[in-house]
């Protein structure tokens, strides 16, 4: 079922963030929401994940389990790479199974603690453990900020190549990723 968001409105205080946007997300597909910072993309996110509640209007056909990189990490800086992986995917996987994904986009170092990571380190774990997780729609907010290049079009093809028939919602401030992904774009307006 496609997700179907019409005339959501958000204020925080005096300040109107989302003033009635609509729009479509299909159902197995991936979606690009652009926009100017401060335009409400994560706002939006949030809505849709249920961890913020709009003031107007409805959105339908939401599955029930979301998984997420948000723009900050949110990783148990304790944990090595694959305990972090096992937090949120499904019961049974094995490690070796997760060791792959992790070193299929050069994450190696399987005993340290994710504290020990490189910030580009730890963003690569953090899309693992999405892709991983045990969900029915995926939300990365901005998941390929702060990679290199090359690094950048080795996790983007990850991402594509585990996400084929998956809903997706993808932030991005990058035209070229929206290029690169073969997605459907949704554009966010501009907030004085
Ligand atoms: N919990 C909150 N309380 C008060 N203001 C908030 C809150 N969350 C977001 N805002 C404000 O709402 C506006 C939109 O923020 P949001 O993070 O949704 O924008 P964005 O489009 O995702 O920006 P960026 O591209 O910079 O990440 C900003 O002005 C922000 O300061």
């Amino acid at each position: 079922m496609d997700i179907s968001v019409s005339g959501i409105k958000k204020s925080f205080g005096e300040k109107i963030v989302l003033d009635g946007f609509s729009g479509t997300f299909r159902e197995t597909h991936l979606t690009c929401i652009m926009g100017p910072s401060g335009c409400g993309k994560t706002t939006l996110l949030n809505i849709l994940m249920g961890i913020e509640l709009q003031d107007e209007g409805a959105i339908s056909g939401m599955p029930k389990k979301p998984g997420a990189v948000f723009q900050e990490d949110r990783l148990c800086e304790s944990f090595n790479a694959i305990s972090n992986v096992r937090m949120v995917c499904a019961k049974g996987m094995k490690d070796s199974f997760i060791a792959s994904h992790l070193e299929s986009i050069g994450i190696s170092d399987l005993s340290q603690p994710v504290r020990e990571f490189s910030g580009g380190m730890k963003r690569r774990v953090a899309i693992v453990r999405a892709i991983l997780s045990d969900s029915d729609i995926l939300f990365l907010d901005e998941p390929f900020k702060g990679l290199d290049d090359d690094t950048k079009n080795l996790v983007m093809d990850y991402v594509v190549e585990n996400t084929r028939n998956r809903t997706v919602v993808l932030v991005t401030h990058s035209l070229d990723e929206v290029k690169a992904l073969d997605c459907d774009m949704i554009l966010m307006g501009e907030k004085e």
